[in-house]
């Protein structure tokens, strides 16, 4: 019998993987804090030494992580009982990139940093001024696409903007492409699209995407036969055909994902009051700074974190002066429970307004899961980080609420065209989105999978712009452009199908906390969904918060269930919401009797330019005689 005067050291494996898991967990920290800040330093202040600097940090970074998993993998974690440090585990165990050579790893962060490079400074010239050629995408360009109601310019920017990025950086793309799919493969993926879908934890997540898309295409259609006839109205035949893809340089934004920028010149009951609150907001001197406050704001009036003293310290909230850096919007998390910080190019306008509301959404799920441990320092799924920051807006952008802030006057009218009309700008928005957001990562999935090769890139694009989209280039294309190349995240390597997640579970999380607000009944007619504001709702508040916390420790349906009590992503929020609309958009292209869907366009997409000449020199076959 063991002599009970020895105290026996039972290991228990358990216990000891834990205090294995804590080692892990500190160093890991620590090392992300150092690599966020190189990063941070990048893309604040692109320079060859920040950028080298950076380069140096993550390749060291790598280097311990490489050697770590060796470490880690000798562990026998899938026999562990405890569900959480399996968990840690599971996820600690995915090397990722580090997995490449020193090389290659070294390669594939250079390519993506030059892609980005060249993104960010890329600068074209002004239509009406040959010699001003200094025009950046933010905030030359993208006021120049919202504003501009000239097709021959919006066509220049558009054509312009393509040919400054994009084509600039195809052959770095395809080699980029190569080494991704060799990182997937060496973490034992098929290939880089599977290594993306990973954070997902669904093998039918696809084909769950697909189903999305299938419940909200007939409202698009709806919504895309009305926009081409109001634009067919404004610019005649010979721009917008009537029963064809809409021109995407029409659209008001660069890449046409949302089209809120051509509300005015299409609004269904003109003469209403106006709810878009630029104007007034430069009218009551608005800053960025003060549109970071009023966010701010809103998430503490539901008992949210408020921002640390460091945010407003750190953050850049305005495009300085003399320097290069990374203009598009970003929310950083520093992995030291203390650095958080936004870097916003912000112009005073509505849509900076909401984004200033989306990237402080980021910021508020950083803080709710701030004592996680590092691994669990994520969304339950990206999708779910794209969404904090939308669902606040939806709020604050109804006029009921923008009333209460100051920046619409009169009292709140239950007037059914001005629904309407709020519903479109919703609309132009949110529905629009969507099939933009599939697109994107659909395209990329087939590349990585090998299905779209580097001689069809770009007609392949265009293809799929066509067929979910219904919109076409304003010009002819060719396998010399590269225009997916002209999309932030496609040359920064960021997945996008994230975004299509957060614009269908944005509105199951709205429903479900419009209801413990106790401002929405499916029941009561008088409480629609598109109405509610959840401003001020410590319940809404404390719900969203318990989910937020725990960051990525459970599977992500556990995460939805705790706010909605459904353990599925669905429509049914967005559609509740969207009703009114889509009713009138039926009844008002049924009067006009709108074409609904699009005839195939007309525009070519070829090998080469000479080629596309060669087309276009083609006498036009005769119409075949009666
Ligand atoms: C360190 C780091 O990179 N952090 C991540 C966040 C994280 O992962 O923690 C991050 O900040 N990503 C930047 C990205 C910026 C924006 C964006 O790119 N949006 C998409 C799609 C879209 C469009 C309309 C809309 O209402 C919402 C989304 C686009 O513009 O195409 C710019 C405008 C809004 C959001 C972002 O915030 O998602
Ligand atoms: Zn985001």
């Amino acid at each position: 019998a063991l002599d009970p005067e020895q105290e026996v050291r039972v290991v228990d494996p358990e216990q000891e993987a834990r205090q294995y898991l804590e080692l892990l967990d500190k160093e890991y920290g620590r090392r992300a804090n150092v690599e966020t800040l190189a990063e941070w330093g990048y893309a604040s202040n692109i320079t060859d030494e920040t950028l080298q600097y950076k380069l140096n940090v993550s390749a060291e970074h790598a280097k311990f992580q490489k050697q770590q998993w060796l470490e880690t993998i000798k562990y026998p974690w899938h026999t562990y009982k405890d569900p959480d440090i399996r968990r840690q585990f599971q996820k600690y165990s995915v090397l990722g990139t580090a997995a490449l050579s020193e090389e290659k790893f070294d390669k594939l962060e250079k390519l993506v940093s030059e892609m980005e490079s060249i993104y960010s400074t890329a600068k074209v010239c002004d239509y009406n001024d040959a010699t001003k050629c200094d025009l950046s995408l933010e905030p030359e360009l993208t006021e120049r696409l919202a504003e501009s109601r000239d097709p021959k310019e919006l066509s220049h920017i558009w054509v312009e903007w393509r040919h400054a990025s994009g084509e600039k950086v195809r052959s770095q793309f395809e080699h980029y492409v190569a080494l991704s799919n060799e990182a997937a493969v060496l973490n034992n993926f098929t290939d880089a699209s599977a290594y993306w879908l990973k954070d997902y934890e669904a093998e039918d997540f696809q084909d769950q995407v697909k189903a999305l898309w299938d419940q909200v295409k007939p409202l698009y259609q709806q919504l895309h036969a009305y926009v081409r006839r109001r634009l067919n109205e404004k610019y005649g035949d010979d721009v917008v055909n009537r029963r064809g893809p809409i021109p995407a340089h029409l659209l008001g934004n660069m890449w046409a994902q949302t089209w809120n920028n051509i509300f005015d010149i299409s609004v269904p009951f003109p003469g209403k009051q106006n709810i878009d609150v630029t104007e007034e907001m430069v009218k009551q001197g608005y800053t960025p700074l003060r549109m970071f406050k009023l966010s701010e704001e809103f998430f503490v009036s539901l008992n949210l974190s408020a921002m640390p003293e460091t945010f407003w310290k750190n953050s850049i909230l305005e495009k300085p002066e003399g320097r290069e850096l990374i203009c598009h919007a970003s929310a950083w998390d520093f992995y030291d429970s203390k650095d958080f910080r936004i870097k916003q190019c912000t112009a005073v306008n509505m849509e900076d307004l909401f984004t200033a509301h989306h990237e402080m959404g980021h910021i508020q799920y950083f803080l709710q899961y701030k004592d996680q441990p590092f691994i669990y320092k994520e969304g339950a799924n990206p999708g779910f980080h794209e969404a904090v920051g939308d669902v606040m807006a939806l709020s604050v952008s109804t006029p009921k609420h923008l009333r209460k802030v100051g920046l619409l006057d009169g009292a709140s009218t239950d007037d059914p065209e001005a629904t309407i009309n709020y519903l479109y700008l919703q609309g132009l928005q949110k529905i629009v989105f969507l099939p933009f957001a599939y697109v994107v990562d659909l395209w990329r999935w087939a590349v990585f999978q090998g299905e779209i090769t580097s001689d069809a890139y770009n007609c392949n694009w265009w293809k799929l712009r066509g067929q979910y989209q219904g919109i076409e280039p304003p010009v002819d294309r060719t396998e010399e452009d590269f225009d997916p190349g002209s999309k932030y995240h496609v040359i920064a390597s960021v997945p996008y199908i994230r975004y299509f997640v957060s614009f269908i579970i944005q509105f199951q999380f709205h429903r479900a906390l419009c209801i413990e607000a106790g401002e929405y009944d499916p029941q009561d007619e008088s409480k629609p969904l598109h109405e509610c504001d959840i401003y001020q709702s410590t319940k809404a508040g404390n719900l969203l918060s318990k989910m937020l916390q725990m960051g990525s420790s459970k599977p992500w349906p556990d995460a939805m269930e705790v706010v909605t009590g459904q353990r599925l992503m669905d429509a049914s929020g967005l559609l509740e919401y969207f009703r009114p609309l889509h009713k009138w958009l039926e009844q008002e292209n049924a009067k006009t009797s709108e074409y609904i869907g699009w005839d195939p366009t007309d525009k070519h997409c070829v090998q080469t330019r000479v080629e596309l000449e060669k087309l276009k020199a083609q006498p036009v076959e005769k119409e075949d005689s009666e």
